[in-house]
């Protein structure tokens, strides 16, 4: 076990970015991770489609398993569908199944009962670099063909490689694709159809920040997450904090105060830094015992007189706060409501397992507690 309580030294612009390292040292068994990786049992699953060479298999290696984006420059055309389940090792308990380019949905070997029968979300990926009329006349195809097997897919439509785009260029790309999708789908009487569009990168933050959103439409408790961060946040002085899939740096849940982009970057980075730090000096020599695990935490002072404030939540999650330096001086209160916060959570999960049904739709009960909780320090 170990406990890294890092103060001051990092300033903004001066923190080190490091790289999370592949083995990720995770040790002592959780008590509640059992529960929490049965929660969501179900295992539904994201498809990623999309025209050869337009970054699917990239986006599912640097998202889950940590592979560098340059190291994607030399990944191998993939010609069959690979899936790849990430439940192991993530909160995310989904199946993530990564389509080659040139399938065919009329070969009679394509399945789409199977395939599309039992999918939560299909991220199409469209390579923004390239010219994208072939790609939107097979995201109607795709988008058609999977919504009259299953009208409950979620359709998340990832304008990718937007790294190579100037501002302008990005905002008016986004505008013209999402035209002439709808405009496709009207023709076809498919209105109904929701489309969501998503500027994503693998060199930056973005595609990070937009499987967050797609990850969080297929948790059914998302509103609960939700209303338990507020309360958190509200009592306890915090400005804003995200609750990180540790290993994927997926948020699945935040506050409903709106997300900066560049909030998101800095607690995705302090991910990195307590991780790398843990690892290397974290670690007891002679025991296999993790470097990172329930007891960890981390506090990084900013030269602006912001805090952010790391705390584990289980093996998968972590919760990352961002605070002013004076709401800081009541640690206890932010410590004592965390752990009333760590409980419901939980709790919710433990609701989920119990019944295997879809969770109470909104806890009084449970907020109840943390607010009592929460009032009383
Ligand atoms: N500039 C840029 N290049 C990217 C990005 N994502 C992926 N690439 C590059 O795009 C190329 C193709 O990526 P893949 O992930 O193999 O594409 P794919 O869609 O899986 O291809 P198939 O397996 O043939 O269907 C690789 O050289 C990646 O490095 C991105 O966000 N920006």
């Amino acid at each position: 076990m170990a406990s890294y309580e890092g103060d001051g030294g990092f300033t903004t612009g001066s923190y080190v970015v490091g790289s999370f390292p592949k083995d990720y040292g995770y040790g002592a068994d959780d008590p509640d991770h059992d529960t929490i990786v049965t929660a969501l049992d179900s295992k539904p699953r994201i498809l990623l489609m999309g025209l050869r060479r337009s970054g699917k298999s990239s986006i599912q290696k640097v998202v889950f398993h940590k592979m560098s984006p340059n190291e994607t420059l030399f990944l191998e055309s993939t010609n069959k569908i690979v899936k790849d389940d990430v439940s192991n090792s993530s909160f995310v308990q989904f199946q993530i199944w990564d389509f080659p380019g040139q399938i065919d949905f009329f070969d009679p070997t394509f399945d789409s009962e199977t395939i599309f029968g039992g999918c939560g979300a299909l991220i199409f990926v469209i390579d923004a670099q390239d010219d994208y009329m072939e790609a939107l006349a097979r995201l109607h195809t795709t988008v058609s063909r999977a919504h009259k097997v299953n009208p409950n897919i979620k359709f998340e439509v990832f304008i990718h490689k937007v790294d190579g785009l100037s501002d302008d260029h990005k905002i008016e790309t986004q505008r013209d694709i999402y035209q002439r999708a709808n405009d496709d789908l009207a023709d076809a009487g498919l209105e109904s159809i929701h489309l969501s569009f998503y500027l994503t990168s693998i060199y930056d933050h973005s595609i990070f920040e937009a499987f967050s959103k797609v990850v969080q439409k297929l948790i059914p408790q998302l509103p609960i997450l939700e209303n338990l961060l507020n309360i958190f946040i509200s009592n306890s002085g915090i400005e804003k904090a995200f609750l990180f899939d540790v290993v994927s740096k997926i948020y699945i849940a935040t506050d409903s105060s709106p997300v900066d982009m560049q909030s998101y970057e800095l607690c995705c980075d302090m991910i990195d830094v307590v991780i790398d730090v843990s690892c290397i000096y974290g670690g007891s020599e002679d025991t296999d015992n993790s470097a990172f695990d329930q007891q960890s935490s981390s506090i990084i002072k900013m030269n602006n007189a912001t805090i952010l404030y790391l705390r584990e939540v289980n093996k998968f999650l972590a919760i990352v706060c961002i605070m002013r330096e004076d709401s800081f001086e009541r640690q206890g209160l932010i410590d004592y409501n965390f752990h009333c916060f760590r409980k419901a959570i939980t709790e919710v999960f433990n609701v989920r397992h119990k019944h295997q049904s879809p969770p109470i739709p909104s806890s009084p009960q449970t907020n109840g507690i943390l607010e009592e909780n929460l009032g009383k320090t």
